[in-house]
């Protein structure tokens, strides 16, 4: 049995970590914690999971958690990792951070981005990316595991199989990604009122979301060459889902058949990247409550750019779904456990 606690298990992410792990039968849920919940049942909380999930929330209790827990899935804002995998790791137990804590290689360029010192060089530099189609025997002996962010996961898969070829000219790759309001967490804010967000369409962050230089970072580690790109997020009016339309511009000598083939050859393998028939093009419903990314790809002659569309649930692969991924990789088991689902349609 695997022995598990989620703190933040009242966020978005937090309860889908409940909802994919809390009726698996080689899993103990231990502690599930939250400040303004504590002492309420989250079934209460969340109904869909009545009948299914009697745990009480708690606050936090450091010691107590990294005790009894084998993994601690940590799903907090941004900034609050670093005290939990530090005590954590003292205990020898491991770590899945859903935030951005431990994604960025490099301390200053963290704290740029994020306007928070980061405390932990050590367990920074020790801490693997949580992407199993990039270096799935990385995470295999991880104690700490950096998973993505939701729109660099959605990118990274759609350019991973070009950039280790070197399909593409590094510095062309524009990025154009549309996410639902649950991209942006529970917590209250004016900008997801339902009155401001549906029937309505924006862009937000351009030219400085925080995604970017993790996006950058791993795409220079692929194609192994410094990488620059433009990345555009927009908020659309649906819960759940991500899509990202990709462009790139193609280093001479490729033709729509052989980049359709190419996506298909290194993804051939891959229980959760699925590569749509040549014409077809991903909607974010098909991948839907899934831990599925659907890739759509093609090459435009007339300009000498490659288009590629890519879509995730940005709470099952984009954060929840992947992190489960990675505690089965790092538990030996199989990666597909309790993961395995057909998406819901309409
Ligand atoms: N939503 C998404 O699609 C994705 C989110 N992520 C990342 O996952 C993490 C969680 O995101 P999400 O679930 O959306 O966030 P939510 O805002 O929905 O939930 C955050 C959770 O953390 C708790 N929390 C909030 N502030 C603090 C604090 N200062 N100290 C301790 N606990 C706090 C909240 O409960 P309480 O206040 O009761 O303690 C809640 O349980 C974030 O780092 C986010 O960036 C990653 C990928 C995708
Ligand atoms: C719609 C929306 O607001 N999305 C969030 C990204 C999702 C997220 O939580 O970011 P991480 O994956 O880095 O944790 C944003 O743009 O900040």
């Amino acid at each position: 049995m695997i022995h598990v606690s989620i703190i933040g298990a009242t966020g978005y992410t937090g309860v889908e970590l409940v909802r994919l792990l809390g009726l698996r039968e080689d899993v103990v849920l231990d502690h599930l914690t939250s400040r303004t919940y504590a002492g309420q049942k989250i079934q209460h909380l969340f109904p869909h999971l009545l009948g299914n999930v009697d745990h009480t929330c708690e606050e936090l209790d450091l010691e107590q958690v990294t005790t009894d827990s084998d993994v601690i899935f940590v799903a907090l804002p941004h900034g609050h990792a670093l005290p939990i995998a530090k005590k954590a790791k003292e205990k020898g137990k491991k770590v899945i951070d859903l935030g951005a804590d431990f994604r960025l290689k490099d301390a200053a360029v963290y704290e740029e981005w994020y306007k928070v010192p980061h405390t932990e060089p050590e367990l920074l530099e020790e801490a693997v990316y949580g992407l199993p189609e990039w270096d799935r025997d990385a995470i295999k002996d991880a104690t700490v595991i950096a998973n993505p962010g939701c729109f660099v996961t959605s990118i990274l898969l759609g350019l991973m199989p070009l950039m280790k070829k070197g399909w593409v000219v590094p510095n062309s790759i524009v990025c154009d990604s549309k996410s639902g309001t649950s991209g942006a967490g529970r917590a209250g804010n004016v900008a997801n009122l339902f009155t401001e967000v549906e029937s309505s369409f924006k862009a937000y962050g351009v030219a400085h979301h925080r995604h970017t230089p993790e996006i950058e970072q791993l795409l220079t580690q692929m194609a192994g060459t410094e990488t620059m790109i433009q990345f555009t997020p927009h908020l659309v009016p649906m819960s759940r889902g991500i899509l990202s339309t990709i462009y790139a511009t193609a280093t001479e000598g490729h033709t729509a058949d052989e980049i359709h083939a190419l996506f298909e050859e290194t993804y051939a393998d891959e229980p959760f990247v699925q590569v749509l028939p040549a014409g077809m093009w991903p909607m974010t419903k098909s991948v839907k409550g899934t831990n599925n990314c659907q890739l759509g790809v093609t090459y435009d002659e007339r300009t000498g750019r490659i288009i590629i569309v890519s879509v995730i649930d940005n709470l099952m692969k984009g954060a929840a779904g992947q992190a489960v991924q990675n505690m089965n990789l790092m538990f030996g088991l199989a990666e597909t456990t309790g993961l395995q689902m057909i998406g819901l349609f309409p």
